[in-house]
């Protein structure tokens, strides 16, 4: 099965957001991917809560949503929409930042809730606060397709180890990190996070980016860093996207799996230092 990641620079402005995505989907079809992968945030990446509350929709009514889910369709192929951010019932008002998995009918196979929210002060005057914004899941989520078991997993959930080593123990073979992650620490940690975790799980890691100076109409631009990356199961880096917007592209093969599993078999073995009774 031939993947492709896409690499975008998503606004504030959905409508736009949606024919950026809708061109680079296009092209991962032409170079033959069975299965396409979009960035956190695709629908809509802002600093601002009023344009978010003005923009952003409940999942029935959200137009990014509805246009991949079109064109997974039409090209009969699977799709991984790292995440739409959407209107929920929410009591104070939060949204959700959600992970969607297309099938080739159209259908929608999971969803999944970001868990771990972004409450971080990267240096002095770089501040995210995401649970103000953002209600978080409370349940990890997998999902069969012929070509490999997936956990879905979004950005800063890659700084909890013990998430990926259940969804891996669990029967997941691709894990699956769409994420909007900041210059700063995407410089520091971005590359070693993802393969630490696909070496301790023996699994691919499927890291699809947004990348450089996010356009807004409201709030402070914000800026990414880009190298959307696919990681093999032996640890190996597969492709890195660089810091322009684009389609990066690469097989799957759960053999390659099978194997990194058999020679360093840490998945099957206990957590001794879960109980130290
Ligand atoms: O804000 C939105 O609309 C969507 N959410 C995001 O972009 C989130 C929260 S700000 N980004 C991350 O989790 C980056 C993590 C990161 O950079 C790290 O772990 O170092």
């Amino acid at each position: 099965m031939k993947a492709a990641l896409l690499q975008l620079t998503s606004g504030d402005d959905p409508a736009a957001n949606i024919s950026d995505v809708g061109a680079r989907f296009d092209e991962a079809v032409r170079l033959g991917a069975g299965f396409i992968l979009t960035p956190e945030v695709t629908n809509c990446l802002s600093t601002s809560r009023t344009r978010q509350k003005e923009v952003l929709r409940p999942e029935a009514e959200d137009e990014t949503l509805a246009a991949l889910r079109e064109k997974a369709k039409t090209a009969r192929v699977w799709c991984l929409i790292g995440s739409i951010a959407l209107k929920t019932d929410d009591a104070d008002g939060r949204f959700a930042n959600r992970s969607f998995l297309i099938a080739p009918d159209g259908s929608i196979a999971a969803r999944y809730d970001k868990i771990h929210m972004f409450n971080v002060q990267v240096s002095e005057t770089e501040v995210y606060r995401e649970s103000d914004g953002y209600r978080p899941g409370e349940t990890a989520v997998m999902a069969e397709t012929p070509f490999g078991t997936i956990g879905l997993t979004v950005c800063y959930d890659i700084r909890f180890p013990h998430l990926y080593r259940q969804l891996a123990q669990e029967g997941a073979q691709i894990l699956t990190v769409p994420s909007a992650f900041s210059a700063v620490t995407g410089a520091a940690h971005w590359e070693t996070l993802l393969r630490a975790r696909a070496i301790e799980t023996g699994s691919y890691v499927l890291a699809p980016a947004q990348t450089g100076t996010h356009p807004a109409t409201r709030g402070k631009q914000r800026q990414t860093y880009g190298h959307s990356m696919a990681i093999g199961p032996w640890g190996d880096i597969l492709a890195d996207a660089g810091e322009e917007p684009g389609v990066i592209c690469i097989d799957l093969d759960m053999k390659d799996v099978e194997e990194a599993r058999r020679r360093i078999p840490s998945l099957r073995q206990a957590n001794r230092f879960d109980d130290p009774e």
